[in-house]
């Protein structure tokens, strides 16, 4: 048998897609629209306090293309509050003229391929602070959940520590080349929903993430073990911004 990663994990995450259903939201009255607009400007500066106080984290970004409109990427300590978040929102006014239409649930995690042996990655404060990160504010966002390959010869699970530490360190390499371009958070999912990794990158670049994500078909670990699923990207949000974005 190989010897797993061992991994750490941080915060609790929530990926909830949303499509906004026009038919009922152009259909409601001038006076519902507001109240379900008001609404959801009282659960964001609700989150706003949330992130302050170091509890958690929640991202806001509109959905390009006919997958979602909008998305909500929370991060918080325990799956209990991401199901009270998703029920409480679910409540909501504006809920009723959106549909749910993709999630995902994962745990932001690092693993240990790249740690000084010998130390204790929990006395860093860089690792403490990427495991309960406050997600940045960039322009754009792109997600897809993924996979290590395992089949036939191309069996991640079954290479040694040394042949994956190998791989990983030439990933990391790749991935530092954008530093200060892109910042990923990458949560783990085995157990939790149906692909092993969510990549959750934001960029003030949307172009950053096409060369970014080729860069990397090329290297082993993505070219040879990476198996991906679908594709999201999208730009900023805040109230305002949203609110434009559904005056009908
Ligand atoms: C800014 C880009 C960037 C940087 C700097 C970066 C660095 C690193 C490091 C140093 C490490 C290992 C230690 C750790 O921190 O866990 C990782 C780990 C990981 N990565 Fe990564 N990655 C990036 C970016 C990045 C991208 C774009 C992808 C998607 C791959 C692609 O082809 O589309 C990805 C995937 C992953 C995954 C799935 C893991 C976990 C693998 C596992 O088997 O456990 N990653 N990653």
């Amino acid at each position: 048998m190989s010897e797993a990663a061992q991994t750490l994990e941080g915060w609790y995450a929530l990926h909830d897609f949303r499509m906004i259903d026009w038919s009922a939201w152009k259909r409601a009255s001038e006076a519902d629209r507001e109240a379900a607009l008001d609404e959801l400007h009282s659960f964001l500066s609700v989150w706003t306090g949330v992130e302050e106080r170091k509890e958690g984290s929640t991202a806001f970004y509109s959905i390009v293309g006919q997958k979602a409109d909008f998305v909500f990427m929370h991060l918080r300590e325990t799956l209990e509050e991401l199901n009270e978040l998703e029920t409480a929102f679910n409540k909501t006014r504006l809920a009723e003229y959106t549909i749910p239409v993709y999630s995902y649930v994962s745990i932001v995690e690092l693993s240990n391929y790249m740690a000084q042996p010998g130390t204790d990655p929990m006395q860093n404060p860089e690792v403490a602070a990427r495991l309960k990160p406050a997600l940045p504010k960039s322009k754009h966002i792109c997600f897809y959940p993924m996979n290590k390959r395992r089949e036939g010869s191309d069996n991640w699970y079954m290479l040694s520590m040394d042949e994956r530490k190998t791989m990983m360190r030439s990933h990391g390499m790749i991935g530092r080349s954008y530093a200060g371009r892109v910042k990923q958070i990458i949560t783990g999912s085995v157990g939790f929903d149906d692909w092993e990794w969510g990549v959750t990158l934001f960029s003030d670049d949307a172009l950053t993430f096409k060369k970014l994500v080729y860069e990397m078909r090329f290297d082993e670990v993505s070219a040879r073990y990476g198996d991906f699923g679908t594709f999201y990207v999208g730009n900023l949000l805040d109230g305002e911004k949203f609110r434009t974005m559904l005056s009908v």
